[in-house]
Protein backbone atom coordinates (compact mmCIF):
# COMPACT_ATOMS: atom_id res chain seq x y z
CA UNK A 1 0.00 0.00 0.00
CA UNK A 2 1.55 3.27 -1.07
CA UNK A 3 1.21 5.52 2.09
CA UNK A 4 0.86 9.88 1.59
CA UNK A 5 0.86 12.29 4.18
CA UNK A 6 0.48 15.31 1.97
CA UNK A 7 -1.38 15.87 -1.93
CA UNK A 8 1.59 16.46 -3.12
CA UNK A 9 3.43 13.18 -2.10
CA UNK A 10 0.58 11.78 -4.59
CA UNK A 11 3.04 10.62 -7.89
CA UNK A 12 1.52 12.69 -11.28
CA UNK A 13 0.99 9.22 -12.99
CA UNK A 14 -1.62 8.09 -9.74
CA UNK A 15 -3.89 7.92 -11.99
CA UNK A 16 -8.19 7.74 -10.96
CA UNK A 17 -9.28 6.83 -8.30
CA UNK A 18 -12.05 5.38 -5.68
CA UNK A 19 -11.89 7.19 -2.24
CA UNK A 20 -13.63 7.28 0.88
CA UNK A 21 -12.40 9.23 3.87
CA UNK A 22 -12.86 8.91 7.82
CA UNK A 23 -11.08 8.13 10.76
CA UNK A 24 -11.02 5.01 10.87
CA UNK A 25 -10.45 4.14 14.32
CA UNK A 26 -10.47 0.14 15.30
CA UNK A 27 -10.91 -0.29 11.49
CA UNK A 28 -14.53 -1.90 13.12
CA UNK A 29 -16.68 -4.02 10.48
CA UNK A 30 -18.30 -1.56 9.16
CA UNK A 31 -15.11 0.22 8.30
CA UNK A 32 -13.80 -3.35 6.68
CA UNK A 33 -17.20 -3.03 4.87
CA UNK A 34 -16.57 0.40 3.49
CA UNK A 35 -13.15 -0.25 2.66
CA UNK A 36 -14.14 -3.30 0.84
CA UNK A 37 -16.23 -1.75 -1.64
CA UNK A 38 -14.17 0.80 -2.32
CA UNK A 39 -11.33 -1.76 -3.25
CA UNK A 40 -13.88 -3.74 -4.99
CA UNK A 41 -15.45 -0.63 -7.36
CA UNK A 42 -11.56 0.26 -7.97
CA UNK A 43 -10.81 -3.37 -9.60
CA UNK A 44 -13.63 -3.08 -10.95
CA UNK A 45 -13.04 0.13 -13.17
CA UNK A 46 -9.62 -0.86 -13.22
CA UNK A 47 -8.68 2.27 -11.22
CA UNK A 48 -6.72 3.14 -7.97
CA UNK A 49 -8.79 2.46 -4.24
CA UNK A 50 -7.54 5.03 -1.33
CA UNK A 51 -8.69 6.17 1.63
CA UNK A 52 -8.09 9.40 3.27
CA UNK A 53 -7.20 9.62 7.07
CA UNK A 54 -6.37 12.31 9.42
CA UNK A 55 -3.50 12.30 12.35
CA UNK A 56 -4.28 13.34 14.97
CA UNK A 57 -8.01 12.74 15.84
CA UNK A 58 -9.34 15.54 14.78
CA UNK A 59 -11.13 16.08 17.80
CA UNK A 60 -8.07 16.34 19.47
CA UNK A 61 -6.97 19.54 17.41
CA UNK A 62 -10.85 21.05 18.00
CA UNK A 63 -12.05 19.62 21.64
CA UNK A 64 -8.77 18.23 23.27
CA UNK A 65 -11.11 17.90 25.85
CA UNK A 66 -13.34 15.47 24.14
CA UNK A 67 -10.86 14.18 22.04
CA UNK A 68 -11.69 9.98 22.50
CA UNK A 69 -8.69 7.81 23.87
CA UNK A 70 -8.26 5.96 20.29
CA UNK A 71 -8.95 2.38 20.27
CA UNK A 72 -5.44 1.46 17.86
CA UNK A 73 -2.10 3.21 17.72
CA UNK A 74 -1.52 4.66 13.99
CA UNK A 75 0.97 1.47 13.23
CA UNK A 76 -2.17 -0.95 14.19
CA UNK A 77 -4.85 1.56 11.75
CA UNK A 78 -2.17 1.61 8.94
CA UNK A 79 -1.85 -2.30 8.87
CA UNK A 80 -5.48 -2.92 8.96
CA UNK A 81 -6.16 -0.56 6.49
CA UNK A 82 -3.52 -1.94 3.96
CA UNK A 83 -4.79 -5.48 5.04
CA UNK A 84 -8.39 -4.56 3.36
CA UNK A 85 -6.31 -4.46 0.40
CA UNK A 86 -6.29 -0.70 -0.49
CA UNK A 87 -3.66 0.48 -3.42
CA UNK A 88 -3.24 3.51 -1.08
CA UNK A 89 -3.70 5.72 2.57
CA UNK A 90 -3.88 9.59 2.20
CA UNK A 91 -2.77 10.32 5.71
CA UNK A 92 -3.41 14.04 6.16
CA UNK A 93 -1.91 16.27 9.18
CA UNK A 94 -5.09 17.47 10.89
CA UNK A 95 -4.63 21.18 11.48
CA UNK A 96 -6.75 24.29 12.28
CA UNK A 97 -6.18 25.27 8.51
CA UNK A 98 -7.67 21.60 7.51
CA UNK A 99 -10.63 21.80 9.85
CA UNK A 100 -11.40 25.96 8.47
CA UNK A 101 -12.17 24.36 5.07
CA UNK A 102 -15.01 24.45 3.45
CA UNK A 103 -16.98 21.23 2.06
CA UNK A 104 -16.27 22.33 -1.84
CA UNK A 105 -12.24 23.53 -0.70
CA UNK A 106 -11.94 19.76 0.78
CA UNK A 107 -13.55 17.84 -1.66
CA UNK A 108 -11.78 20.15 -4.86
CA UNK A 109 -8.16 19.88 -3.23
CA UNK A 110 -7.91 16.97 -1.92
CA UNK A 111 -10.73 13.99 -3.85
CA UNK A 112 -10.58 16.03 -7.37
CA UNK A 113 -7.06 17.80 -7.62
CA UNK A 114 -5.25 15.40 -5.26
CA UNK A 115 -6.69 11.97 -5.71
CA UNK A 116 -8.95 12.67 -9.39
CA UNK A 117 -11.22 10.67 -8.10
CA UNK A 118 -14.27 9.15 -10.34
CA UNK A 119 -16.05 7.83 -6.96
CA UNK A 120 -16.38 8.57 -3.68
CA UNK A 121 -18.15 6.02 -1.55
CA UNK A 122 -19.10 6.69 2.25
CA UNK A 123 -21.39 5.75 5.03
CA UNK A 124 -24.69 7.52 5.75
CA UNK A 125 -23.54 9.73 8.75
CA UNK A 126 -20.37 11.23 6.58
CA UNK A 127 -19.75 14.98 7.36
CA UNK A 128 -16.86 16.72 6.58
CA UNK A 129 -15.55 20.21 5.89
CA UNK A 130 -15.48 23.26 8.16
CA UNK A 131 -17.66 22.42 11.78
CA UNK A 132 -18.76 19.43 10.08
CA UNK A 133 -20.97 21.21 7.43
CA UNK A 134 -20.78 19.06 5.16
CA UNK A 135 -22.72 15.73 4.90
CA UNK A 136 -24.20 12.83 2.18
CA UNK A 137 -26.60 15.72 0.58
CA UNK A 138 -23.21 18.39 0.17
CA UNK A 139 -21.15 15.54 -1.36
CA UNK A 140 -23.17 14.43 -3.74
CA UNK A 141 -24.12 18.13 -5.49
CA UNK A 142 -20.35 18.57 -5.40
CA UNK A 143 -20.13 15.02 -7.06
CA UNK A 144 -22.50 16.34 -10.10
CA UNK A 145 -20.37 19.83 -10.17
CA UNK A 146 -16.99 18.36 -10.41
CA UNK A 147 -18.24 15.23 -11.98
CA UNK A 148 -17.61 11.87 -9.78
CA UNK A 149 -19.66 9.71 -8.49
CA UNK A 150 -20.64 9.07 -5.10
CA UNK A 151 -22.26 6.06 -3.24
CA UNK A 152 -23.76 5.87 0.28
CA UNK A 153 -23.62 2.58 2.19
CA UNK A 154 -25.98 1.12 4.54
CA UNK A 155 -25.07 0.69 7.97
CA UNK A 156 -23.43 -2.74 9.23
CA UNK A 157 -24.59 -3.68 12.05
CA UNK A 158 -26.56 -6.60 13.38
CA UNK A 159 -29.18 -4.95 16.21
CA UNK A 160 -27.42 -1.49 15.91
CA UNK A 161 -24.65 0.35 13.99
CA UNK A 162 -21.43 -0.51 14.58
CA UNK A 163 -19.13 2.32 16.04
CA UNK A 164 -15.96 3.21 17.26
CA UNK A 165 -17.85 4.60 20.28
CA UNK A 166 -19.09 1.22 21.13
CA UNK A 167 -16.11 -0.78 20.86
CA UNK A 168 -14.28 1.86 23.50
CA UNK A 169 -17.58 1.54 25.49
CA UNK A 170 -16.84 -2.43 25.81
CA UNK A 171 -12.87 -1.84 26.36
CA UNK A 172 -13.76 0.12 29.49
CA UNK A 173 -16.05 -2.56 31.01
CA UNK A 174 -13.29 -5.16 30.16
CA UNK A 175 -15.93 -6.61 27.52
CA UNK A 176 -13.02 -7.62 25.26
CA UNK A 177 -15.02 -10.48 23.68
CA UNK A 178 -18.34 -7.19 22.81
CA UNK A 179 -15.05 -5.15 21.35
CA UNK A 180 -14.20 -8.44 18.99
CA UNK A 181 -17.19 -8.91 17.42
CA UNK A 182 -17.70 -5.19 16.33
CA UNK A 183 -14.51 -4.90 15.69
CA UNK A 184 -13.81 -8.58 13.54
CA UNK A 185 -10.73 -9.14 14.99
CA UNK A 186 -9.07 -9.52 18.31
CA UNK A 187 -8.43 -5.93 20.22
CA UNK A 188 -4.40 -5.91 20.68
CA UNK A 189 -2.22 -3.59 22.83
CA UNK A 190 1.37 -3.35 21.87
CA UNK A 191 4.66 -2.34 23.77
CA UNK A 192 7.85 -3.58 24.84
CA UNK A 193 8.63 -5.88 27.41
CA UNK A 194 10.51 -3.88 30.11
CA UNK A 195 11.50 -5.60 33.57
CA UNK A 196 8.73 -5.57 36.11
CA UNK A 197 9.71 -6.23 40.09
CA UNK A 198 10.67 -10.00 39.34
CA UNK A 199 8.27 -11.16 41.30
CA UNK A 200 6.52 -13.33 38.66
CA UNK A 201 8.80 -16.16 38.72
CA UNK A 202 9.05 -16.26 42.59
CA UNK A 203 4.92 -16.92 42.32
CA UNK A 204 5.44 -19.43 39.93
CA UNK A 205 4.05 -16.96 36.65
CA UNK A 206 6.86 -15.00 35.00
CA UNK A 207 5.11 -12.08 33.07
CA UNK A 208 6.22 -10.01 30.33
CA UNK A 209 5.60 -6.88 31.30
CA UNK A 210 5.05 -3.65 28.81
CA UNK A 211 6.33 -0.16 29.29
CA UNK A 212 3.96 2.65 30.83
CA UNK A 213 1.62 3.51 27.62
CA UNK A 214 1.34 0.78 25.23
CA UNK A 215 0.00 1.39 21.85
CA UNK A 216 -3.43 1.28 21.44
CA UNK A 217 -6.48 1.45 24.13
CA UNK A 218 -5.88 -0.61 27.52
CA UNK A 219 -9.07 -2.26 28.96
CA UNK A 220 -10.40 -1.85 31.91
CA UNK A 221 -8.26 -3.78 35.36
CA UNK A 222 -8.91 -7.00 35.25
CA UNK A 223 -7.71 -10.65 34.46
CA UNK A 224 -8.40 -11.94 31.05
CA UNK A 225 -7.10 -15.09 28.85
CA UNK A 226 -5.52 -14.08 25.27
CA UNK A 227 -2.23 -14.31 22.93
CA UNK A 228 1.16 -12.79 23.39
CA UNK A 229 2.67 -12.33 19.91
CA UNK A 230 6.25 -10.94 18.90
CA UNK A 231 6.69 -8.93 16.46
CA UNK A 232 10.01 -9.73 15.67
CA UNK A 233 9.84 -13.32 14.78
CA UNK A 234 8.35 -14.92 11.39
CA UNK A 235 4.60 -15.95 11.88
CA UNK A 236 5.21 -19.43 11.05
CA UNK A 237 7.17 -19.04 13.94
CA UNK A 238 6.34 -22.18 16.70
CA UNK A 239 6.85 -19.23 19.17
CA UNK A 240 5.58 -16.38 16.69
CA UNK A 241 1.99 -16.44 18.74
CA UNK A 242 1.51 -17.99 22.40
CA UNK A 243 -1.75 -18.25 24.04
CA UNK A 244 -1.18 -16.19 27.37
CA UNK A 245 -2.61 -15.31 30.71
CA UNK A 246 -2.94 -11.44 31.27
CA UNK A 247 -3.34 -9.33 34.47
CA UNK A 248 -4.17 -5.35 33.78
CA UNK A 249 -4.05 -3.14 36.56
CA UNK A 250 -1.91 -2.23 39.69
CA UNK A 251 -1.34 -5.30 41.24
CA UNK A 252 -3.51 -4.27 44.38
CA UNK A 253 -2.26 -7.13 46.72
CA UNK A 254 0.74 -5.51 46.50
CA UNK A 255 1.48 -1.90 47.77
CA UNK A 256 4.33 -1.16 45.39
CA UNK A 257 2.78 -0.62 41.93
CA UNK A 258 2.23 2.54 41.52
CA UNK A 259 1.33 2.48 37.97
CA UNK A 260 -1.35 0.31 35.77
CA UNK A 261 1.28 -2.48 34.11
CA UNK A 262 -0.70 -4.96 31.24
CA UNK A 263 1.57 -8.05 31.86
CA UNK A 264 1.12 -11.99 30.40
CA UNK A 265 1.87 -15.13 31.51
CA UNK A 266 2.61 -16.92 28.18
CA UNK A 267 0.86 -20.38 29.72
CA UNK A 268 3.46 -23.13 31.23
CA UNK A 269 6.50 -21.66 29.83
CA UNK A 270 9.13 -20.25 32.30
CA UNK A 271 11.95 -20.33 29.78
CA UNK A 272 11.26 -17.35 27.65
CA UNK A 273 13.30 -14.11 27.72
CA UNK A 274 11.57 -11.35 25.70
CA UNK A 275 13.07 -8.26 27.20
CA UNK A 276 13.12 -5.47 24.74
CA UNK A 277 11.47 -7.19 22.04
CA UNK A 278 7.80 -5.70 20.64
CA UNK A 279 4.82 -7.58 21.44
CA UNK A 280 1.26 -7.72 21.15
CA UNK A 281 -1.06 -8.51 23.80
CA UNK A 282 -4.25 -9.94 22.71
CA UNK A 283 -7.59 -9.72 24.63
CA UNK A 284 -9.89 -12.89 24.13
CA UNK A 285 -12.26 -13.07 27.11
CA UNK A 286 -11.81 -11.47 30.23
CA UNK A 287 -11.81 -14.01 33.71
CA UNK A 288 -12.41 -11.71 36.47
CA UNK A 289 -11.49 -8.43 38.31
CA UNK A 290 -8.11 -7.51 39.65
CA UNK A 291 -8.35 -8.35 43.20
CA UNK A 292 -6.38 -7.57 46.42
CA UNK A 293 -5.99 -10.87 48.08
CA UNK A 294 -5.20 -11.38 51.93
CA UNK A 295 -2.21 -13.94 51.54
CA UNK A 296 0.05 -14.22 48.21
CA UNK A 297 -0.93 -18.09 48.86
CA UNK A 298 -4.27 -16.99 48.28
CA UNK A 299 -3.43 -14.97 44.67
CA UNK A 300 -1.60 -17.74 43.37
CA UNK A 301 -4.38 -20.25 44.47
CA UNK A 302 -6.35 -18.11 42.41
CA UNK A 303 -3.70 -17.45 39.54
CA UNK A 304 -3.41 -21.54 38.87
CA UNK A 305 -7.05 -21.64 38.31
CA UNK A 306 -6.73 -18.61 35.94
CA UNK A 307 -3.93 -19.99 34.13
CA UNK A 308 -6.22 -23.67 33.79
CA UNK A 309 -9.12 -21.63 32.54
CA UNK A 310 -6.81 -20.13 30.11
CA UNK A 311 -5.19 -23.14 29.23
CA UNK A 312 -9.11 -24.73 28.64
CA UNK A 313 -10.47 -21.44 26.22
CA UNK A 314 -7.06 -21.59 23.79
CA UNK A 315 -7.36 -24.88 23.66
CA UNK A 316 -10.18 -24.40 21.63
CA UNK A 317 -9.26 -21.92 19.61
C1 LIG B 1 -3.20 -14.63 35.51
C2 LIG B 1 -2.79 -13.53 36.44
C3 LIG B 1 -3.69 -13.09 37.41
C4 LIG B 1 -3.34 -12.07 38.29
N1 LIG B 1 -4.24 -11.63 39.22
C5 LIG B 1 -3.87 -10.71 40.14
C6 LIG B 1 -4.78 -10.27 41.17
O1 LIG B 1 -5.97 -10.62 41.19
N2 LIG B 1 -4.33 -9.41 42.10
C7 LIG B 1 -3.05 -8.94 42.09
O2 LIG B 1 -2.70 -8.18 42.98
N3 LIG B 1 -2.18 -9.29 41.12
C8 LIG B 1 -2.56 -10.16 40.15
N4 LIG B 1 -1.68 -10.55 39.17
C9 LIG B 1 -0.41 -9.86 39.05
C10 LIG B 1 0.68 -10.46 39.92
O3 LIG B 1 0.61 -9.86 41.18
C11 LIG B 1 1.99 -10.09 39.22
O4 LIG B 1 2.08 -10.84 38.05
C12 LIG B 1 3.19 -10.38 40.10
O5 LIG B 1 3.17 -9.54 41.22
C13 LIG B 1 4.49 -10.21 39.30
O6 LIG B 1 4.76 -8.87 39.02
P1 LIG B 1 6.11 -8.46 38.26
O7 LIG B 1 6.01 -8.97 36.85
O8 LIG B 1 6.14 -6.96 38.31
O9 LIG B 1 7.24 -9.08 39.00
C14 LIG B 1 -2.03 -11.52 38.25
C15 LIG B 1 -1.13 -11.97 37.26
C16 LIG B 1 -1.50 -12.96 36.36
C17 LIG B 1 -0.52 -13.40 35.31
N1 LIG C 1 -21.36 0.61 11.12
C1 LIG C 1 -21.08 1.25 9.98
N2 LIG C 1 -21.69 0.87 8.85
C2 LIG C 1 -21.42 1.49 7.67
N3 LIG C 1 -20.54 2.49 7.55
C3 LIG C 1 -19.90 2.91 8.64
C4 LIG C 1 -20.13 2.31 9.92
N4 LIG C 1 -19.35 2.94 10.83
C5 LIG C 1 -18.66 3.88 10.15
N5 LIG C 1 -18.99 3.89 8.85
C6 LIG C 1 -18.47 4.77 7.80
O1 LIG C 1 -17.06 4.67 7.78
C7 LIG C 1 -16.51 5.93 7.38
C8 LIG C 1 -15.48 6.38 8.38
O2 LIG C 1 -16.10 6.63 9.61
P1 LIG C 1 -15.35 7.33 10.81
O3 LIG C 1 -14.29 6.44 11.33
O4 LIG C 1 -14.93 8.68 10.45
O5 LIG C 1 -16.51 7.46 11.85
P2 LIG C 1 -17.37 6.40 12.69
O6 LIG C 1 -16.82 5.05 12.71
O7 LIG C 1 -18.77 6.63 12.30
O8 LIG C 1 -17.03 7.01 14.09
P3 LIG C 1 -17.62 6.68 15.51
O9 LIG C 1 -17.93 5.24 15.52
O10 LIG C 1 -16.50 7.05 16.40
O11 LIG C 1 -18.83 7.53 15.65
C9 LIG C 1 -17.69 6.91 7.26
O12 LIG C 1 -18.07 7.01 5.91
C10 LIG C 1 -18.76 6.21 8.10
O13 LIG C 1 -20.05 6.60 7.71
Amino acid sequence: MLSFSTLTDIPADFGASVVTVGNFDGVHRGHAALLHEVVQRATARGIRSCAVTFEPHPLQVLHPDRAPELIASTTSRYERLAATGLDAVLVLEFTAELAAMTPEEFVRDVFVDGLHAAEVVVGRDTRFGVKNSGDVDTLRQLGQQFGFAVDVLPDVGEDHRISSTDVRRALADGAVDVAARALGHVHDVRGVVVRGLQRGRELGFPTANLGPKPEGLVPADGVYVGWLVREDTARDDAEHRMPAAISVGTNPTFDDVPERTVEAYVLDRDDLDLYDETVRIEFVRRLRGNTKFDSIDALITQMRRDVAQAREICRTR
